[in-house]
């Protein structure tokens, strides 16, 4: 995109207008026809490659959305679900339901060039928006079983697909619309999420829209969701969405994580010739696991940069190999710890019991909660401590970690009973 572009004046909670420009977005207003089938009756999300819209499938009677990608950028990714379904084609797998199904998949010419779309049943919200509204209170404790099993079963169906997903956060789970959306008419949706609100794009510099590479107007997101602690268990069927980043170890090597610092696996830093596998998203897995269950990070949201994500690892996790101890040559190190896993004395460390106690287990007993009893914490550490060990050799595969005493006890139950009949 070029660095030459005009101003406009600050909007709220909306894509990022300088965006829209040659190899940017496609302008998109509420009531315009994609592919002559599909009308936009809402907006769904953005991103730093896409707008999300609902829309309205004329020809079938049901709404969809539609990820309408820039044009500048390679979207190999928006293929991604099909090459999943046919690498599984005729089989029974499980985990299928839980990324999207591509329902169309066609390409649009605009001002700003050729944008490719891919259509996909709407979601309610993603679970950032939900921790959001709930004021990152937890999930339910069912639901949150159900949510991380979901997951972990999205994560080994990919995986056996020979796919890393590598992109594992809150923003790319996206609890499904419950059904009977469908059948509201244009005005009862808007009567029960409320109505588009325009918002006119104007430039700083007082100078006319004159360009047709920008929208007149731009628009929040709707808001189908519910905060954390009122998702029901019917409304907690997963898709892990945003294969964007996506890639497959057997033909590409991979040596940047582009995952927040929070879930980004350490061999990101500590070996960086070597490329990103499997074991990356199984990190990136364990991290988000436990904000399920905590509906806050692992590693808090106060990390500042790579160091403190170090720091807060080894104080959760104990000492790291050593070579990668002798590499990490930050002063933090010598000011948090006198040896390799050895914080200096008189620091509060955060350990794993202690987010415990605080994220996982307090909130629930302040709601009202069920509480997580000492089996089950047993089960969940000895699970989450073989996801995130330091070695990525030493990681459990997804598949492993279908078959932990946790996943097979506690959370998987709760995923079947989610999806009851339907099956995953
Ligand atoms: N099928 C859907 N139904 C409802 N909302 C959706 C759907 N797909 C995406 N969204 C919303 O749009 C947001 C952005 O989507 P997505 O992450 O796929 O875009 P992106 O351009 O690939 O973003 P990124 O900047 O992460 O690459 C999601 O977090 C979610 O809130």
């Amino acid at each position: 995109m070029s660095t030459d572009r005009p101003r406009y004046k600050h909007i709220d909670d909306v894509e990022r207008l300088d965006y829209y420009e040659k190899g940017g977005y496609h302008p998109i207003q509420i009531g315009d026809y994609l592919h002559k089938q599909y009308r936009i009756v809402h907006k769904l999300g953005h991103g730093s490659y896409s707008t999300i819209w609902l829309a309205r499938d004329e020809g079938l009677s049901r709404y969809v959305a539609i990820k309408v990608g820039t044009s500048g950028s390679n979207h190999k990714d928006f293929d991604i679900p099909n090459r999943l379904a046919d690498h599984f084609a005729g089989e029974e797998t499980r985990g299928r339901a839980l990324v999207p199904s591509v329902l169309d998949r066609f390409d649009i010419d605009g001002p700003n060039g050729i944008h490719p779309c891919l259509v996909t049943k709407p979601a309610m919200c993603s679970l950032a928006d939900t921790v959001e509204a709930g004021s990152f209170d937890p999930f339910r404790t069912d639901v949150a079983r159900a949510l991380a099993a979901q997951l972990a079963m999205a994560v080994a169906y990919t995986h056996s697909a020979g796919l890393v997903h590598g992109d594992i956060h809150f923003g790319n789970l996206l609890p499904r619309m419950p059904t009977g959306i469908d059948d509201l008419t244009d005005q009862q949706l808007y009567e029960r999420y409320g109505l588009p609100e325009p918002e006119a794009v104007v430039r700083e510099d007082g100078q006319p829209l004159s360009s047709p590479s920008v929208p007149s107007n731009v628009y929040a997101c709707i808001w189908m969701g519910k905060p954390s602690n009122e998702l029901s268990l019917d409304e907690s069927k997963l898709i892990l969405s945003d294969f964007g980043t996506a890639f497959s170890p057997d033909e590409e090597s991979r040596f940047i994580s582009y995952t927040p610092l929070e879930i980004c696996p350490p061999e990101a830093r500590f070996e960086p010739t070597k490329s990103l596998t499997f074991p990356s998203d199984v990190w990136s897995l364990g991290c988000m696991v436990w904000a399920i269950l905590g509906a806050k990070p692992l590693l808090g949201s106060w990390l500042f940069g790579p160091d403190n994500a170090t720091a807060a690892q080894v104080d959760i996790l104990g000492p790291m190999p050593d070579d990668w101890w002798e590499k990490w040559g930050s002063p933090k190190k010598t000011e948090l710890f006198h040896g390799n896993g050895k914080p200096k004395p008189g620091r509060s460390v955060w350990t794993l019991e202690r987010l415990f106690e605080d994220s996982i287990q307090e909130p629930r007993r302040e709601m009202g909660m069920e509480m997580i009893g000492e089996d089950e914490r047993k089960a969940i550490f000895e699970m989450v401590k073989g996801m995130l060990k330091f070695s990525p050799s030493q990681r459990l595969s997804a598949q492993q970690v279908l078959e932990t005493e946790w996943m097979r006890k506690w959370a998987i139950p709760e995923a079947e009973r989610t999806w009851g009949t339907e099956g995953l």
